[in-house]
C-alpha cells in the first residue's frame, strides 16, 4: 500500500481576475495521505472554496503545484476528475427527476454500463438510507435527504477521494449526525475525505488532520487535539455580562488570567482551571449574569489564531 500523500499542494496560488485582481489563496501547502478525514477550517471567505474547486480541476491553479492521485492538477484535470467524487456547497440535484434518475444521468456521464449502474444505484441508495424513496421526486425530500443523495451521486464512479464542501450547512441536528454517520462508515471502507467547514463541532467530530485557513493562508495544521493543546488551554471560563456592565467586567476581569477575549455578549477566559478561575473572579466582587467553565474547542484555537470568532 503506498503511503504517498493523495494530495499534495506547494505554494498553491489562486487570484481572479476581475477588474482588481484578487487572491483569495495566497501559497497554500499540505499534504492529505490515503484512509484519512482532512479537514480545511475557516470562517467565510477565508478561501476555502477556491482551494476546494482547485482540487476538483473545476478552477484552474494560478501558480504552485497540485499533484492529487500522483497526477498534475494543471495537465491532468480529467483524468483526476474521473477519480474524484464531490459534494459542492449547494445542492445541483435535478428537482424535477426522481433519486434514483438523478443518480443513473450522473453514472452515464461515467460510461458505466447500465447493469453495473443499477447495481451501484441500489447499492447507493440504501447506503444513504434512500432505499425507499428511489421513485420520489427530488423535490419532495428534506434538506438532509438532498445532502445524502448529493453524497451518493458525488460516490457513482466509486471514487478514491471525495471533496465536500461545507456538507452539513444548513441541516437540522438530526440530520446532521446521521450525515456524520454515513462520513464514518465511508472513511471505515477506505474512502480518503477532504472537507471545508466553518462548524467546529463538526470538524473536531470528523477530521482526523486540518488546517485553519484565514484570509487566504493556513495558520496551523495539526489533528484537533494538537491543535487545542498547542494554542488554547485546557479549559475556558465563558462570563455573560448585561449590556450595561460589560465596561465593568471588562476592566475588572481583565487580568484574572493570561488571555481574556471580550465577544460581543460575554468574555472568555482561558485557564488551566476553570472553577478556581470563577472563585478569583467572585472574589473580586464580580458577579456575571451567567458563569461556565467548559474544555477548550477548536472555536478558542480559531480566536487564538485570528483574533475572531468562528461563528461571527
Ligand atoms: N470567481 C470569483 N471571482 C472573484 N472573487 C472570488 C471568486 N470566487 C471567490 N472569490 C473571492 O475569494 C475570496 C475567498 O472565497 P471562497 O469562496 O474561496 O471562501 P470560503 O472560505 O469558501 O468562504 P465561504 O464559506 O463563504 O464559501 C472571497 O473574498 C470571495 O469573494
Amino acid at each position: 500500500m503506498t503511503t504517498a500523500p493523495l494530495i499534495e499542494a506547494r505554494d498553491l496560488t489562486k487570484t481572479y481576475v476581475t477588474s482588481e485582481p484578487y487572491t483569495a489563496v495566497k501559497g497554500i501547502d499540505f499534504e492529505v495521505r490515503p484512509g484519512e478525514a482532512f479537514g480545511v477550517l475557516g470562517a467565510n471567505g477565508a478561501g476555502k472554496s477556491s482551494t476546494m474547486r482547485m482540487i476538483a480541476c473545476v478552477s484552474p491553479v494560478t501558480s504552485g503545484t497540485l499533484r492529487i492521485l500522483g497526477m498534475d492538477a494543471a495537465r491532468d484535470g480529467e483524468r483526476i476528475r474521473a477519480r474524484l467524487g464531490v459534494v459542492p456547497q449547494d445542492d445541483t440535484l435535478d428537482t424535477e427527476l426522481t433519486v434514483r434518475e438523478n443518480l443513473l444521468i450522473y453514472g452515464r456521464y461515467f460510461g458505466i454500463p447500465w447493469k453495473a449502474l443499477r447495481e451501484r444505484c441500489d447499492q447507493l441508495l440504501a447506503f444513504s438510507r434512500l432505499e425507499d424513496k428511489g421513485s420520489q421526486a427530488v423535490s419532495t425530500l428534506s434538506g438532509g435527504m438532498r445532502r445524502r443523495l448529493t453524497i451518493a451521486r458525488a460516490l457513482i464512479n466509486q471514487p478514491e477521494i471525495l471533496l465536500l464542501d461545507e456538507p452539513t450547512t444548513g441541516l437540522d441536528p438530526q440530520a446532521r449526525h446521521l450525515l456524520w454517520e454515513r462520513l464514518f462508515q465511508l472513511k471505515e471502507d477506505g474512502v480518503t475525505l477532504l472537507l471545508t467547514t466553518h462548524y467546529m463541532d463538526e470538524a473536531e467530530q470528523l477530521c482526523d488532520r486540518l488546517v485553519v485557513m484565514d484570509a487566504g493562508k493556513i495558520v496551523a495544521e495539526g489533528s484537533p487535539a494538537d491543535l487545542i493543546e498547542r494554542h488554547s488551554t485546557r479549559e475556558v471560563l465563558e462570563l455573560r455580562f448585561a449590556a450595561h456592565e460589560r465596561q465593568l467586567m471588562i476592566d475588572k476581569c481583565a487580568g484574572v488570567t493570561e488571555r481574556v477575549e471580550v465577544l460581543p455578549d460575554r468574555l472568555v477566559l482561558y485557564t488551566g482551571d476553570g472553577e478556581s478561575t470563577l472563585a478569583a473572579v467572585h472574589a473580586l466582587g464580580v458577579r456575571p449574569a451567567g458563569a461556565f467553565v467548559r474544555r477548550s474547542t477548536l472555536e478558542d484555537v480559531f480566536l487564538t489564531l485570528t483574533g475572531r470568532s468562528l461563528v461571527e
